[in-house]
């Protein structure tokens, strides 16, 4: 019922583009808005579930950080134990209300903790898993090494990091390439050319997209031993990276 909401929110030209923010308007339309400017965001989804099966064993903990409505952490709830936990963490309070409204309605609620809070400030403790889809982006960059050694001290043996990240094309024609096919993905998905520019630049000076180096040579500054590219789809790509 919560997830048929049509994201119509950049047709509409009224005033200068403000920038983006994860209000309640941005969490009425959210999975819509997400499924359709998102390439392979269902099977990124369903995968990390996958990834917390082999990680997490009985009694273990999980982290969604940056959660917004709880699809990750859905996921990671149905291919996991009864046993197992999931922190869910994001500092917007409509995307929490919503999550709360959804769990209490399908899932077993004792298995989720919800947090309202700054992924930055929250401790990380004795984690089997750790996600981050798509949410370091919106960290600003200076704060982004000092969040993945928390997140690394936080990780039990064994434990892994998902990061999912959108990237900053390549200089040239492979640039030029994933930019244009994302645009495609979402003509095709129904938005405007109204919408696509207006979402653009609101997006801007709000997510900040890295390169695939920078993002690999960072993880392994943070202490990670080794990180895989586990999922690609345009500009949009996944690591797994372990201690
Ligand atoms: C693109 S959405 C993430 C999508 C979500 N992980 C999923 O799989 O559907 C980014 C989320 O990160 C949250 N966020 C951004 N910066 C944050 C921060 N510093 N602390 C907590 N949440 C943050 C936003 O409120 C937003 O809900
Ligand atoms: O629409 C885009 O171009 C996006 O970058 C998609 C993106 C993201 O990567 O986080 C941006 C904001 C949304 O709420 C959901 C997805």
């Amino acid at each position: 019922m919560h997830d048929t909401v049509i994201d119509d929110l950049f047709d509409r030209a009224v005033g200068p583009v403000r920038p983006f923010e994860f209000d309640a308007d941005v969490a009425r339309v959210f999975p819509d808005m997400v499924r359709r400017s998102v390439p392979g965001y269902a099977e990124l989804v369903g995968l990390s579930g996958l990834i917390a099966r082999r990680v997490a064993g009985p009694g273990a903990r999980c982290y969604d950080l940056g959660c917004s409505l709880g699809a990750v952490t859905r996921s990671i709830l149905r291919q996991t134990g009864p046993d197992v936990s999931v922190v869910a963490v994001d500092n917007a309070p409509a995307m929490i209300e919503g999550l709360q409204a959804r769990l209490a309605a399908e899932t077993d609620v004792t298995r989720v903790e919800t947090l309202c809070a700054d992924i930055q400030s929250i401790a990380i403790e004795e984690a089997s898993l750790v996600v981050l889809n798509l949410t370091l982006q919106f960290v600003p960059i200076e704060a982004r090494l000092g969040l993945l050694q928390r997140i690394r001290a936080g990780l039990m043996p064994g434990g892994v990091l998902i990061l999912a990240e959108k990237f900053a094309s390549p200089e040239g024609r492979a640039g030029d390439w994933l930019i244009r096919l994302h645009e495609d993905f979402k003509r095709a998905n129904g938005y405007s050319e109204l919408a696509i520019a207006r979402k653009r630049t609101a997006l801007e000076q709000v997510l900040i997209p890295e390169s695939l180096e920078e993002h690999e040579r960072r993880l392994a500054e943070a202490g990670f031993a080794g990180s895989v590219r586990w999922f690609q789809s345009l500009n949009f790509v996944a690591w797994l990276a372990w201690i």
